[in-house]
C-alpha cells in the first residue's frame, strides 16, 4: 500500500480504472507486456489501474503512483464450469499475496457461492482488515443481494464486475454493462460503487456515470486486442461482392 485508506479512496472518486490483464490463451500474456500496457494507460490518463497475480503488481509498482487495484485470479483444479467457480482472489491466502505484492486496493469475488477449500467470506475479510488497516476492500459480485451482504461484511467498494459470469446471470448480454444492479447497488447501500464489465464505448461509460457509479473500470475494450478484433470480425457486414 502507497496511501491511507481515505487517500485511496478520495483517489479514486471519479476516475477510469483501466484494467490491464491478459491470460496464456493471450500473445500479450506477461509481466512485461501488462506493464508496458499500465504505461501507455497511465499515460492516457488512468485514474487507477487493475492487475492480476503479484508478478505483474510488483512489476508495475515501481512507476504507478496511482492506486493499483490487485486481484489474484487462481481457478479451482477441479473446475468444469467457469460460470460455477470463484476464481478471482478466492482465498485468504490468493489474497495475501496480491497484497504483500503493493495494491491499494484488493478486489475479491463478492458473491455468496461455496469458496475454495471451504473459506468463509466474512472470516476472510475480518482477516484481512485485521493485517492491513490501510486496504481498500472491493467486492466483485453479479447480483443486488450478494452486494448488501458485502456491505454488511465490511467492503469499501462494491463492484458488478461477475454480472454475466455466475450461472444465476450467464444469460446477459454480452454487450452491455448492468446498469440495474449498477444503480441497485448505489440506492440501497450508498458504498461506493464501481461499475465493471461489458462498457466497450463512450455512450455505455457515460451511462454507467448517469446510474451513480462512483468509478468505472473497464478492461477488454482498452488493454485486449484479441477479443476486440474477435468481436468486431465476427459481427461486420461486408456487403455482398466486396468479398472475394
Ligand atoms: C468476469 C471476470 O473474470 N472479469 C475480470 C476481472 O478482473 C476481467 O477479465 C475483466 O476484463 C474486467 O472485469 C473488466 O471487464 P471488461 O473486460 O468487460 O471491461
Amino acid at each position: 500500500m502507497t496511501m491511507r485508506k481515505d487517500q485511496t479512496i478520495e483517489a479514486l472518486r471519479g476516475q477510469l480504472v483501466v484494467s490491464c490483464q491478459a491470460y496464456e490463451d493471450n500473445p500479450l500474456h506477461g509481466v512485461d507486456n501488462m506493464a508496458i500496457m499500465s504505461r501507455c494507460v497511465l499515460e492516457g490518463g488512468a485514474g487507477a489501474i487493475r492487475l492480476c497475480w503479484p508478478e505483474t503488481i510488483r512489476a508495475v509498482r515501481p512507476f504507478c503512483a496511482k492506486p493499483i487495484i490487485g486481484i489474484n485470479k487462481v481457478m479451482p483444479t477441479d473446475a468444469h464450469d467457469a460460470f460455477e467457480s470463484v476464481y478471482i482472489t478466492p482465498t485468504l491466502e490468493s489474497a495475501i499475496a496480491v497484497v504483500e505484492a503493493g495494491c491499494d486496493v484488493l478486489a475479491m469475488d463478492g458473491t455468496l457461492r461455496e469458496r475454495q477449500q471451504g473459506e468463509r467470506l466474512e472470516e476472510i475479510v475480518k482477516e484481512l482488515k485485521r493485517r492491513y488497516p490501510d486496504l481498500v476492500l472491493m467486492a466483485d459480485l453479479a447480483t443486488i443481494e450478494e452486494g448488501i451482504a458485502c456491505a454488511e461484511m465490511g467492503f469499501d467498494i462494491l463492484a458488478s464486475t461477475l454480472s454475466g459470469y455466475t450461472t444465476e446471470t450467464r444469460e446477459r448480454s454480452e454487450m452491455e454493462p448492468d446498469y440495474e444492479l449498477i444503480s441497485a447497488l448505489k440506492r440501497r447501500t450508498g458504498l461506493l460503487v464501481n461499475a465493471e464489465g461489458r462498457i466497450w464505448n463512450l455512450r455505455q461509460l457515460d451511462r454507467a456515470w448517469q446510474c451513480g457509479a462512483d468509478m468505472v473500470s473497464i478492461g477488454s475494450a482498452i488493454t485486449n486486442p484479441m477479443k476486440t478484433t474477435q468481436y468486431l470480425t465476427a459481427h461486420m457486414h461486408v456487403p455482398t461482392g466486396v468479398a472475394g
